[in-house]
């Protein structure tokens, strides 16, 4: 257990003084001081406290000593831990003082630039490495070091799984309240592909091309002027932290390689004069393409890879794509090219219309035995592979009988896979989710694989009534798989009355998992809520190779 973090300024510290912090307009955070958490990467507020942070007196009482960097300022710093989202909890040498760094990896010392004051820590960016960190490797992707995609590519493999695994601990303990010797923790599933696990991947068309900094003021030198042309528009992933700039990726190592091989071809046509295509500018709103997303399935008779590609355009003009769709369906894997129209000035790659240019509108996916059609818009588990054992630890951890005579609630089921995969074992299934589109295709995964004891209802569970649960009988087993923010408080309350005798949490966000892990087993006193439930089982899982994103399945008994 890395025990850096146990001492970071503002980190929740079982047996201090509690407060409750707002960490969105609903959900509320249990945490020791008013500064914001570097572990979480929330920024945390304390309503009780008018104080600046630099007065808090929680600051002087857990650094070490007083020293405070000023911004732009340059440190000498040493990395000890990676927090949740991958960022380096690092020391200034010699004082304690925490600061926070991007890229930063374990064992590493280097130089870097305060950017940012936080309450009782400092986010820094990183100048130059003095010694690199404990388990080096060479990144494969030759756009690790900038791209946001896979910012822990140069980390050992076995080393990003152990640094997750603390991760999870570290929140349970610190947020959760869990102590580590009452608690099943099962160390975390690593993923046995690392490379082209990704079954969908979103590109962004720009007009203004990231490059290196030095490169770009040579450019603007050689050029004399700030103006755009076509050698500066770029297809590829957002920088961190830039909605607007893009760097240019001509292969993606974590797509599969026909969806490589789609994108290389899409690459070396799209800028052409004769096309007359214009990416998509953010800042006037001009321009015509905006996203490029490839997904990739699998046929489900003969087992061979199925690509959809989906052109996300600001207005239906099929003529200007004709040329690349010509090309793009020469390959035999590319059995679907859809259109989505979005002609909103917000960058989302959801269409108001889909227009189908080649092929079908749905490309296919097996899971636990089942059969799903995919359309370009659907949410579906992203690493096919490592899903398999995701899904059948929520089966296990589940615990049906299989005698079908049980029920199982579905919270935020998305297109209805976790459910569909149990139904075969149970008397019925209630699902609930937001988005309408996931609801009809949850109803048609349902038919599609003769399953008649589904029930799929849309609705948003963060604006439950007292009524939410008159609809359905009492559940044996409920399943909840939220997305990052977690479960609102309503929801917690409804669960804490409803006493259903176990809960599968299936998390994407440690974080909000240790404190809802929290309220179920220890109340929420401010609520006047008492918790009923035990955490017996934990069980991180890899689903994401090279980044930050841990996925975790928690058993919960009714005490
Ligand atoms: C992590 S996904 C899980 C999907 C599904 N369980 C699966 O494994 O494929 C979370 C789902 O919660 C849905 N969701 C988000 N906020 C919601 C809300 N307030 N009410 C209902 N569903 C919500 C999202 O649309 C998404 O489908």
């Amino acid at each position: 257990m890395v025990t850096a973090t146990a001492s970071i300024p503002g980190f929740c510290r079982i047996g201090a003084v509690r407060f409750i912090r707002r960490i969105s307009h609903h959900q509320t955070f249990r945490c020791s001081t008013s500064t914001p958490h570097p572990l979480t990467n929330d920024t945390i507020q304390n309503p009780s406290s008018t104080k600046s942070n630099h007065d808090d007196a929680s600051v002087s009482a857990n650094t070490p000593s007083s020293f405070f960097p000023k911004k732009n300022q340059t440190l000498e710093l040493e990395c000890e831990s990676l927090a949740f989202k991958g960022k380096g909890v690092c020391k200034v040498s010699g004082t304690g003082f925490v600061v926070m760094c991007d890229r930063a990896l374990p064992g590493e010392r280097f130089i870097g630039r305060v950017t940012r004051k936080k309450g009782s820590y400092a986010e820094v960016v990183k100048l130059k490495t003095l010694v690199p960190h404990h388990d080096l490797v060479e990144a494969p992707c030759e756009y690790a070091s900038d791209c946001g995609g896979c910012k822990m590519q140069n980390l050992l493999y076995e080393a990003q799984v152990r640094y997750k695994e603390q991760q999870v601990q570290e929140l349970l303990v610190h947020v959760g309240r869990f102590t580590k010797e009452n608690l099943e923790f099962n160390p975390i599933v690593p993923c046995s592909i690392q490379y082209h696990y990704r079954n969908k991947m979103e590109f962004s068309f720009c007009t203004d091309k990231w490059l290196p900094k030095d490169e770009m003021i040579a450019k603007e030198e050689k050029r004399g002027s700030n103006i755009r042309n076509g050698n500066d528009y770029a297809l590829g992933l957002h920088v961190p932290g830039f909605f607007d700039k893009v760097i240019q990726i001509d292969k993606c190592l974590l797509q599969s390689e026909a969806a490589d091989k789609v994108l290389t071809v899409i690459q070396d046509g799209w800028r052409s004069q004769r096309l007359d295509l214009s990416p998509y500018n953010v800042h006037t709103h001009k321009g015509f393409l905006k996203h490029l997303m490839l997904r990739s399935g699998r046929n489900v008779t003969t087992g061979s890879v199925e690509v959809m590609v989906n052109f996300v355009t600001s207005s239906y003009k099929p003529e200007l794509l004709s040329l690349l769709v010509e090309k793009i369906s020469l390959f035999p894997e590319v059995v679907s090219v859809v259109n989505n129209v979005n002609t909103s000035i917000g960058n989302t790659s959801v269409g108001e219309e889909e227009y189908i240019l080649y092929g079908k509108s749905t490309i296919t996916e097996t899971l636990r035995g089942l059969t799903f059609q995919i359309s370009a818009n659907s949410f579906f588990q992203t690493n096919t592979h490592q899903a398999e054992i995701l899904y059948k630890l929520i089966e296990d951890y589940a615990g049906l009988r299989g005698d079908g005579s049980e029920i199982i609630l579905d919270l935020f089921c998305g297109t209805g896979t976790i459910g569909l995969t149990l139904a075969k074992r149970v008397k019925e299934v209630y699902g609930y989710e937001v988005v309408a589109d996931a609801i009809s295709d949850a109803r048609r995964n349902a038919m599609i694989n003769n399953i008649s004891n589904a029930i799929f209802v849309q609705g948003d569970l963060n604006k439950i009534s007292d009524n939410f649960g008159n609809d359905f009988p009492k559940p044996n087993v409920v399943i909840s798989d939220p997305n990052r923010p977690g479960m609102h408080t309503k929801l917690i309350k409804f669960l804490l009355k409803l006493r259903s005798p176990r809960i599968v949490y299936v998390s994407c966000n440690p974080s909000t998992c240790a404190r809802d892990l929290d309220y179920l087993c220890h109340g929420v006193m401010e609520k006047n809520l008492e918790g009923c439930y035990k955490l017996t089982r934990i069980q991180p899982v890899d689903m994401f190779p090279h980044t930050p994103h841990i996925e975790c399945v928690c058993l919960l008994e009714l005490c």
